[in-house]
């Protein structure tokens, strides 16, 4: 069996306060595994943890109790990290230098050699040749994201751990990201993204953990969490026998002829049906919920609440 690209188990990470006050707990016991080879997405509100998560396996932020394990050794371990390409939520890039120089610097500090060819190609991948002479102080914000994901992919690392890696970037940018992410992927490099996007981490990824308020309340392959929830929609014509329909088993909906039932099984729709029917309603139109990642986000969400 692979080893997983990350193991985390019982992670708690309190942040200490001044004079002795309470700490903030951000994490508090999260257990997660990414398997080697996967594309997984975090994602959950503002505050949930996430930063702090991937600070924690990057071995950036001390964790208060539990164990982290990334590509099986220690964050803390310099032969691992040469292994691990990061683009961290806020970058700070030395705005005098140009994005040629920077690239050479961060591939030495990475231990690998000072190729020019490579970082030229890596500019190239990021769509930053036509500017790779011009000094990063001048650069847009996307820009500088492109930088940053540049000097992730320094080195082609087993792991890419990016935090918003498109916060700044425009749509058509944002699909050449996505195309760069989905070839990293099948190159066989594990993906751990944090994204907002959920569109983005949808098209992307193929595991998702929700995180919120330092807990994950779900985690699982992206096909299982949003497959379509057996939700019926249907629309009766006009003149129908309400108090029948509840009985049979449906909910009124919103509008008038309107209503919706949820049922697993097929045959549990139809007896129902013939229940309607059997009273004289006529089925106009019948429609299958699907549940895409926003909503079973609000909905994880909704019922922690
Ligand atoms: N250095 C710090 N010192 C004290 N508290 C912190 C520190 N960093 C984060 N926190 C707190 O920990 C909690 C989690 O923050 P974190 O940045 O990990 O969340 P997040 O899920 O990444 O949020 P966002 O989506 O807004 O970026 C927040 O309440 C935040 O205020």
């Amino acid at each position: 069996m692979s080893v997983p690209a990350i193991d985390v188990r019982g992670l708690q990470k309190t942040y200490r306060r001044a004079f002795g006050r309470r700490g903030h707990e951000a994490l508090r016991g999260v257990d997660l595994t990414v398997p080697e080879g996967c594309a997984f997405g975090l994602i959950g509100p503002n505050g949930a943890g996430k930063t702090t998560f991937i600070k924690s396996i990057l071995g950036i932020v001390q964790p208060t109790a539990g164990t982290v394990r990334v590509l099986g050794g220690s964050p803390e371990d310099p032969r691992i990290r040469a292994r691990i390409g990061y683009l961290p939520e806020r970058l700070h890039l030395p705005g005098a230098w140009t994005a040629l120089a920077f690239l050479n610097t961060v591939a030495r500090l990475k231990g690998l050699p000072a190729d020019r060819a490579q970082s030229q190609r890596l500019l190239e991948r990021v769509g930053l040749t036509a500017v790779e002479g011009r000094r990063i102080g001048g650069y847009s914000k996307g820009m500088r994201q492109r930088l940053g994901l540049a000097a992730a992919l320094l080195g082609a690392p087993s792991l890419l751990v990016l935090d918003e890696p498109t916060d700044g970037i425009d749509p058509l940018g944002r699909m050449e990201v996505r195309g760069i992410l989905q070839e990293e992927v099948r190159r066989g490099t594990t993906l751990f993204l944090n994204s907002h996007l959920l569109a983005e981490t949808e098209r992307v990824c193929d595991r998702v953990a929700i995180l919120a308020n330092g807990r994950v309340l779900r985690e699982g392959r992206l096909e299982e969490l949003a497959r379509p929830r057996p939700r019926w929609t249907l629309r009766f014509a006009p003149g129908l026998d309400e108090a029948a329909l509840v009985a049979a088993g449906f909910q009124r909906g919103n509008t008038e002829g309107l209503y919706h039932l949820e049922a697993e099984d097929p045959r549990v729709l139809n007896a129902a049906l013939d229940k309607a029917r059997g009273a004289g309603a006529l089925l106009v139109e019948l429609t299958r919920a699907g549940q895409d990642l926003e909503s079973v986000l609000t909905s994880t969400l909704g019922e922690a609440a």
